[in-house]
């Protein structure tokens, strides 16, 4: 054979298992077809934040004029976007570098299964013992003339006056926040009522109430029927049900994204998989003995993310490893959106909560009167805490804030440890700081 594993995929859900795997002696193989890394280092993830950062820092400028702070500073989209590729487009290279450091034999080209033992890239064939599928998702397309996607997004040279994007879910409202902040004209159009139905409703209406008041407008029950594109005005317009039209300057087509693995030929292996992904055991191990899927590509419930790709990903090198022969057990999983301010949610979620008051008991508090959050006059910060009453354990949370991602990482390892209200009072955090808020807003005992 010519290797031990041969991962099909470069991104999270490959290197963070693969690397450890190499160091320990394995011999490892990378098969990648487009950016070593994938999405979330090359055109996700880490893209997405470095658009961020100025428009986070503008609101928090905005929100101290008159109390110490006088003008605010404009988004110079162009000189963002260089430092953008200037940050982003090394990431190919060191995803490359950090698996060729450790003796992982990398194969640039598209990867197709020949048997399950044989995947063939071009006109080579490599056998393995074992093979795991990491290959990800893409931008799912409506039919729609000129319509970009989540990638070219991240690399738009001009932000276009007049921005139309379709969907509700996390491109479509963290683009949203992005091309608004930024000055277009933005619309939303979504098939439902509801934007961001994984998080609270609370928090996503009061999202959507100031994303309107900036200007986005939101189209609801809404599918677009026809497009056309005029190719001299460089307009795309819009029709749908009941005379709808809208002409635009840009389409962000956000409707979510589907698995690679039609372009794998499973055909030739039999291995299981359907419109969400790879199936999998709990040892993410697919109907065909020595193949494995890891990360955005397995058909799975929990959230299809960074984190979790990188978690399965250690998971699979500990059992390849022989360290953990266990199926995996998956801990508290945390998740974001990167609007402003931020949702940020961990464990047990706040409307399960609240549909299951027998079960859970809610400790809901605003930062308003915290001076903490005064010092940089933020209005409008909650926090959630949900607590398991028979055990009295903390079993999930969820907070709107500027830095929920901060409070939430704070909770992760309490949820994970399902610690009661009194070992919650037992720490000392540093003071002033976001976590030491965070204390004082736990329920004393
Ligand atoms: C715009 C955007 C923003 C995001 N923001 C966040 C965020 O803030 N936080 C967060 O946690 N998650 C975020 N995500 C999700 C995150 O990027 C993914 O969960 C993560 O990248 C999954 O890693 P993966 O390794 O499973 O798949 P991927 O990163 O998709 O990697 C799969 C790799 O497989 C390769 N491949 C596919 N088919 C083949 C083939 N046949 N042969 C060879 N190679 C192949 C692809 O080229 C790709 O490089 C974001 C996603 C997008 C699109
Ligand atoms: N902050 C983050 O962690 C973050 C940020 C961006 C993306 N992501 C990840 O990337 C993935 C993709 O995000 P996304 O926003 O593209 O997908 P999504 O599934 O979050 O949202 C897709 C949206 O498109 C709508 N939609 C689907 N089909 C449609 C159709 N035919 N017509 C009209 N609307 C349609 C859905 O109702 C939904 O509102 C997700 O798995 C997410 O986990 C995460």
């Amino acid at each position: 054979m010519d290797f031990s594993v041969l991962y099909i995929g470069s991104g999270q859900a490959t290197w963070n298992g693969a690397v450890p795997l190499a160091k320990s002696g394995v011999k490892v193989g990378v098969i990648e077809e487009s950016q070593y890394g994938g999405v979330c280092s090359n055109k996700g993830c880490n893209a997405k934040i470095i658009l961020d950062k100025p428009l986070q820092l503008i609101d928090q400028i905005k929100a101290l004029q008159g109390r110490g702070l006088d003008g605010v500073p404009e988004v110079n989209w162009e000189d963002l976007m260089a430092h953008k590729h200037e940050l982003i487009v090394p990431q190919d290279q060191h995803g490359k570098d950090r698996l060729d450091n450790v003796g992982i034999q990398t194969i640039n080209g598209h990867a197709e299964f020949v048997d399950a033992h044989k995947v063939r890239v071009g006109k080579k064939t490599y056998t393995a013992d074992k093979i795991v599928i990491a290959t990800g998702l893409r931008p799912h397309r409506l039919d729609i003339p000129g319509a970009e996607n989540s990638t070219d997004f991240l690399s738009l040279p001009h932000m276009p006056e007049h921005v139309t994007i379709l969907g509700g879910g996390f491109v479509a409202i963290e683009f949203a926040t992005i091309a608004s902040a930024v000055g277009a004209k933005v619309d939303v159009i979504t098939r439902g009522k509801q934007i961001l139905k994984q998080f609270p409703k609370e928090y996503t209406a009061s999202i959507q109430a100031d994303l309107k008041k900036a200007g986005v407008r939101f189209i609801p029950d809404m599918e677009v029927e026809r497009a056309t594109k005029d190719e001299e005005a460089g307009t795309i317009t819009l029709e749908g049900p009941k005379g709808f039209e809208l002409t635009t300057d840009y389409v962000l087509d956000a409707t979510g994204r589907v698995p690679n693995h039609d372009q794998l030929n499973l055909e030739a292996v039999g291995v299981k998989a359907n419109h969400r992904g790879i199936e999998v055991n709990e040892y993410l191990q697919t109907n065909v003995e020595n193949i494995y899927a890891a990360g955005d590509a397995v058909d799975k419930t929990i959230p299809k993310l960074t984190p979790t790709a990188a978690f399965e990903s250690r998971y699979l090198a500990a059992k390849f490893m022989g360290t953990n022969n266990g199926p995996i057990q998956y801990p508290a999983i945390s998740e974001i959106v990167f609007t402003s301010p931020r949702i940020a949610q961990v464990g047990v979620k706040l409307d399960e909560a609240k549909a299951n008051p027998d079960k859970y008991e809610i400790t809901q508090a605003s930062y308003d009167g915290d001076w903490y959050r005064q010092v940089e006059n933020e209005q409008g910060a909650e926090l959630a805490l949900i607590f398991e009453k028979d055990s009295q354990q903390l079993v999930g949370a969820a907070e709107k804030a500027n830095a929920a991602e901060e409070t939430i990482n704070t909770i992760v390892p309490y949820v994970q440890m399902r610690l009661t209200k009194e070992q919650l009072n037992d720490f000392v955090y540093v003071f002033p700081s976001i976590a030491y808020t965070l204390q004082r807003r736990l329920p004393l005992v």
